[in-house]
């Protein structure tokens, strides 16, 4: 029996912790390594240093259980696709890391694996690809060292994997793979493979292993749940294998609930911050396993209510074998500590909890349940989230077709018009310029000059390399959200506050904590700036309200909607401020979009109207002859692509290279009434793309949309790379576009048939 070979599991613990390290430690070790400045050596030290430090450090907070196998290079899916050996051919090269590295970023010759939203959150993962053929095979050596590492520093820990279901249910056929095929058709080989790692672990002598399996908070096919039945049936019967905890995170069960429950792992995770599964169900179904309490919230950054989190243990540990305090999802999502966050408003600090903080609150919480007397099972109050009525929209602008012609009048633009997301490099000496400014070390004005140089020098590259729509570069901003954030009322921004993005890129959320208004126009001095500088247009570029609030920590007190609609009214002024500045093309970027989505089908119509709502809101003050773009860019735009049209965008940029053209295969597409510019290069890569790759994809976008509708553009914003490689890659775009237009020439006004 499983219960007897495995130790009970400890009162309290956290179902993962920020990575990066809290000066960005693995960040900078990362981009040496990439960079040719640091060897192989030196990265894994760092590594390892990192991963010590987390678990003396969550140790030291009182935490009973630590997790291992949560540090990762660049992902934990990509980590769980190595530790299955589920590496395309392609990518295998002379060692185990630049094999890894190639999976996530490429390599000169083969362009990397799909990135995608992780959920509904802004960290990425990397899309794993499987196939009829892929051979399995275990390689536990990554989760068995970080468990043996730990051993040795007295310190016994639960590896966590992604779990199996999920693990397929992210995963993407194989290029070549029948159609029909899904990488879940190969659950049975892929639960050897994990029977294999289970018994490594155990060998190891570990006691528990997590398995991730957020994939069950969305809504699942009764295939899907077969799988699930399957999946843990067959691993919890298996007799060489650590206790099993099966952790579910960003939502309920649901119909996973009782499925998961009558399997024979031992203990399951349930998210308790946003779960409306009322405590009573989950104790009856749940009735004689440990069950993992998420009732810290790994996903904001605000204070645990204790009194509420505590009731809600109570009344659960009447009904269950065993209760042990957790947060609700990894802390990933979190930033490090609070402790060095010397500039925030007392009165705001006292409302808040990064990492740590919330892992002290969880270690008080399994005191004072420890402490608590035991109850009779009673019903916790029971939340319900209502229906939300969409945001009123402000139409003033004419139908599409009479914007357009009215744009293509005033504006002149030739066929496939060349454009760029709006970023340029932000190259070390910009981001050096801004820390010491922040340092004070820079005056304002000397600081302002090397802004000017910058914004100079990417309008001249782009005039140079002929491209049709211009942009000034954001040299300016910091990141596209944090920036507004740092010119709004209600915002507040933190120094250290850093969270995983992808592989070594992060970003600082904001805080979102009061009422939201624009005290003056925010970017219209570097936009005249810019026009200035040329007689070309230059786009003025702005982040849409959707985008502003999910990538910040945002106020519990007041509807989400209707602190969008507060963003959307501060947006509205920018736009109108930069038309009236005379800026006749202004990209409202929404990359969040299908982010903020929620992951049940139910609830997603009503969240995707006043989403839309909130867009117009902030747009539909743009006067006809104001060109108005959107961009979206992981945002697996193909499954939305009906909400974006309904953005009423009279141009949009998608992502579109990374995924090899999907958003194409999609037949919404086809119906697009509007601009659209699927991106033609990857820019979330250094690798700098063939000429003809950028015209195939070209080729293939003027196969599905009519030529007159069609912009060229890269997949997004161009802040990660280096002006070689955009020089580069923009030249090839360049030229691709003009040899299409010679071919579209001699007839105009055809479709793309032809091409
Ligand atoms: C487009 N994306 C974005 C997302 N979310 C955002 N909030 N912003 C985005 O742009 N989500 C989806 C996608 C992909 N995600 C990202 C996320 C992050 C980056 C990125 O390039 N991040 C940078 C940090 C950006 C930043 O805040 N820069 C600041 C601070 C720079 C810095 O580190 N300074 C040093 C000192 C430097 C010196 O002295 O020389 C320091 O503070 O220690 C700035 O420029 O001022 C990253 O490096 O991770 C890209 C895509
Ligand atoms: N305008 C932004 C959008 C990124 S999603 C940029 O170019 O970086
Ligand atoms: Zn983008």
């Amino acid at each position: 029996m499983p219960a007897e070979r495995t130790s009970p599991f400890p009162a309290s613990t956290v179902l993962g912790y920020p990575r990066i390290g809290p000066d960005r430690e693995l960040k900078r070790a990362l981009e040496r390594y990439w960079d040719g400045h640091a060897t192989a050596g030196e990265l894994r030290q760092e590594g390892a240093r990192v991963r010590e430090r987390t678990w003396r450090h969550l140790r030291s907070l009182g935490l009973d259980a630590l997790p291992s196998n949560t540090f990762s290079y660049y992902d934990q899916v990509l980590d769980t696709a190595v530790a299955l050996d589920a590496v395309p051919e392609r990518y295998r090269g002379p060692s185990p890391l630049d094999t890894y590295f190639a999976m996530a970023r490429g390599a000169p010759d083969v362009a990397p694996l799909r990135m995608t939203k992780w959920f509904d959150t802004n960290y990425h993962y990397i899309v794993p690809e499987i196939g009829p053929d892929t051979v399995f095979r275990p390689v536990p050596d990554k989760a068995v060292a970080e468990a043996r590492e730990a051993r040795a520093l007295g310190l016994d820990t639960r590896p966590v994997l992604i779990g199996p279901v999920t693990f397929l249910l992210l995963a993407q056929a194989a290029p070549g793979a029948p159609k029909g095929f899904h990488p879940l058709d190969r659950l049975g080989d892929v639960l050897d493979v994990y029977g294999r790692l289970l018994a490594a672990l155990a060998a190891e002598g570990v006691s528990w292993a997590q398995l991730d399996e957020p994939a069950l908070v969305a809504d699942r096919t009764g295939a899907e749940l077969d799988a699930v039945r399957q999946a843990y049936e067959h691993l919890g019967t298996l007799t060489a294998r650590p206790g099993l905890f099966v952790a579910s995170y960003f939502g309920d069960l649901g119909e996973a609930l009782p499925v998961i429950a009558r399997t024979p792992v031992e203990a399951v995770g349930v998210d308790l911050v946003r779960g409306r599964t009322p405590v009573r169900t989950l104790g009856e179904e749940l009735a004689g396993k440990t069950v993992v309490a998420g009732v810290v919230s790994g996903r904001d950054v605000w204070r645990t209510g204790r009194d509420r989190a505590l009731a809600t243990l109570r009344a659960l540990r009447a009904h269950v074998d065993r209760v042990v305090v957790s947060t609700s999802c990894s802390l990933l999502h979190v930033p490090h500590s609070l402790e060095r966050e010397t500039g925030l408003d007392p009165a705001l600090l006292r409302r808040l909890a990064f990492a740590d903080e919330k892992v002290a609150e969880v270690v008080e919480l399994a005191r004072l349940l420890k402490a608590a007397p035991r109850v009779e099972p009673f019903p916790a109050p029971d939340v319900h989230g209502g229906t939300e009525a969409g945001l009123p929209v402000w139409e003033t602008r004419s139908p599409y077709p009479v914007r357009a012609a009215a744009q293509a009048e005033h504006l002149g633009l030739p066929a496939l018009p060349v454009t760029t997301i709006g970023s340029f490099p932000q190259t070390d000496e910009l981001r050096a310029a801004r820390a010491a400014l922040a340092r004070g070390e820079l005056p304002v004005p000397d600081y302002e000059d090397r802004v000017r140089a910058e914004i100079e020098r990417a309008v001249r590259v782009q005039e140079r390399l002929g491209l049709d729509v211009l942009v000034h570069g954001e040299p300016e901003r910091n990141d596209m959200v944090q920036y507004f954030a740092e010119h709004l009322d209600g915002f507040a921004v933190t120094r250290h506050g850093w969270v995983q993005s992808y592989g070594s890129r992060c970003t600082r959320p904001p805080i979102l904590h009061g009422d939201v208004h624009r005290p003056a126009p925010i970017t219209v001095r570097w936009a005249r700036y810019a026009r200035s500088l040329t007689d070309r247009p230059v786009k003025g570029m702005l982040t849409g309200p959707v985008t502003i609030v999910a990538w910040s920590f945002r106020r519990d007190d007041l509807p989400l909607r209707e602190v969008m609609l507060q963003v959307a009214d501060a947006v509205r002024a920018e736009v109108l401020d930069l038309e009236a500045a005379g800026v006749s093309v202004i990209q409202v970027d929404e990359p969040a979009l299908r982010e903020l989505m929620p992951l049940r089908r139910a609830a997603q119509d009503a969240y995707l109207a006043w989403a839309v709502a909130a867009y117009r809101r902030a747009t539909s003050g743009a006067g006809d002859r104001t060109q108005i773009h959107t961009h979206l860019c992981y945002s697996d735009a193909d499954q939305i692509i009906a909400a974006v049209d309904a953005l009423d965008a009279d141009v949009t940029t998608v992502e579109s290279a990374r995924s090899h053209g999907r958003v194409l295969r999609e037949p919404a597409v086809r119906d697009f009434g509007r601009g659209l510019g699927p991106g033609v290069y990857d820019i979330h890569s250094p690798r700098v793309p063939a000429a003809g790759e950028v015209e195939e994809l070209l080729e293939a976008v003027l196969r599905v949309l009519p030529a007159e509708r069609v912009w060229v553009n890269p997949d997004c914003g161009l802040k990660t790379r280096t002006y070689e490689q955009v020089e580069a890659a923009l030249a090839t775009m360049v030229a691709a576009t003009g040899r299409l237009r010679a071919r579209l020439a001699p007839q105009p006004s055809s479709s793309s048939s032809s091409v």
